[in-house]
């Protein structure tokens, strides 16, 4: 029987698994079962995945995530305002900024912190990616997706793709709690004109810096909160005219607000709370 330490941590409720991987040793092979198996809440913790920090040649720390069905994602908002309250919290990192690998590149982050222990981080998620190419999704690889209409289960919709290292597809609706996540998202999130899938966004506008949200997530289904994709919604939201860009917008998520600015500069800030809930060991 082996076993690892774990916390389990959340960012407005999007919870992870979180396995420090300077101080555990976790087989590459074994890692999708695991996440699998952690995130079951009948037989396992109970989690929306896996995220592991891990050492790394070019930052103090490097986050890996991956989904409750195995698959690994290229980044994780929420995953990296609660890997960088570990970080801080375990002196993995000295101060409160520093940067984190992801598998979609190096992002910044800011700690807020009280009583020495982090209540909220400020990530800078970098510039968001455009291009159907970059997306990635089929079409004309320098063109972008900004409200255009796709057939999906018959109908058409008029849908923007954002990509922040992870794909994402924005849909807009008049009454956020009529948005069709349960039936129109699993449809899209495997459609095969996005060839690594996707992460499905629902959005109602409320004013020029404020929306309503909710999301189907790639691997995961519903969660409570995407940080990724509620800064993909705020870039969709300005690039659609709906919103203003270099405001900061709040986003509302099931598990609470995230504050959003995507800059002049082109880089997408996220603020937003990290939350331990508990610590143990796994059996497996
Ligand atoms: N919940 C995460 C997104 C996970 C993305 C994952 N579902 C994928 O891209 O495969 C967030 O806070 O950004």
């Amino acid at each position: 029987m082996k076993s690892f330490q774990f916390t389990k941590m959340h960012g407005l409720g999007n919870n992870y698994i979180y396995v420090n991987m300077f101080e555990e040793v976790l087989e590459e092979k074994e890692l999708s079962e695991i996440a699998v198996e952690v995130s079951n809440i009948h037989t396992g913790i109970g989690s929306d995945g896996l995220i592991l920090i891990c050492p790394s040649e070019v930052a103090p720390v490097k986050m890996r995530i991956f989904n409750n069905d195995g698959s690994e994602g290229k980044n994780c908002g929420n995953g990296l305002r609660c890997v960088a309250k570990y970080a801080y919290e375990h002196k993995l990192v000295n101060g409160t900024d520093f940067q984190i690998e992801t598998l979609s590149g190096l992002v910044k982050a800011t700690v807020q912190v009280e009583n020495n222990l982090v209540k909220s981080a400020t990530i800078n998620m970098g510039d968001p990616r455009l291009t159907k190419a970059e997306i990635p999704m089929h079409g004309v690889e320098t063109e972008k997706c900004i409200s255009e209409t796709m057939i999906f289960n018959g109908l058409p919709y008029e849908v923007t793709a954002v990509s922040m290292g992870n794909p994402h597809l924005i849909f807009y609706v008049d009454n956020i709690e009529a948005a069709p996540v349960l039936t129109l998202g699993p449809i899209v999130e495997k459609d095969r004109r996005f060839p690594e899938g996707v992460n499905v966004e629902f959005v109602e506008i409320v004013s020029k810096t404020e929306l309503h949200f909710r999301v189907w997530e790639r691997g995961s289904g519903v969660t409570q909160a995407c940080g990724t994709g509620a800064c993909a919604a705020v870039v969709a939201s300005v690039l659609n005219g709906q919103t203003t860009g270099g405001e900061e917008t709040v986003v509302h998520l099931a598990g609470g607000d995230l504050y959003i600015n995507w800059t002049p500069t082109g880089s997408v800030l996220m603020t937003g709370p990290a939350e331990v809930i508990c610590e143990g060991n796994y059996y497996y």
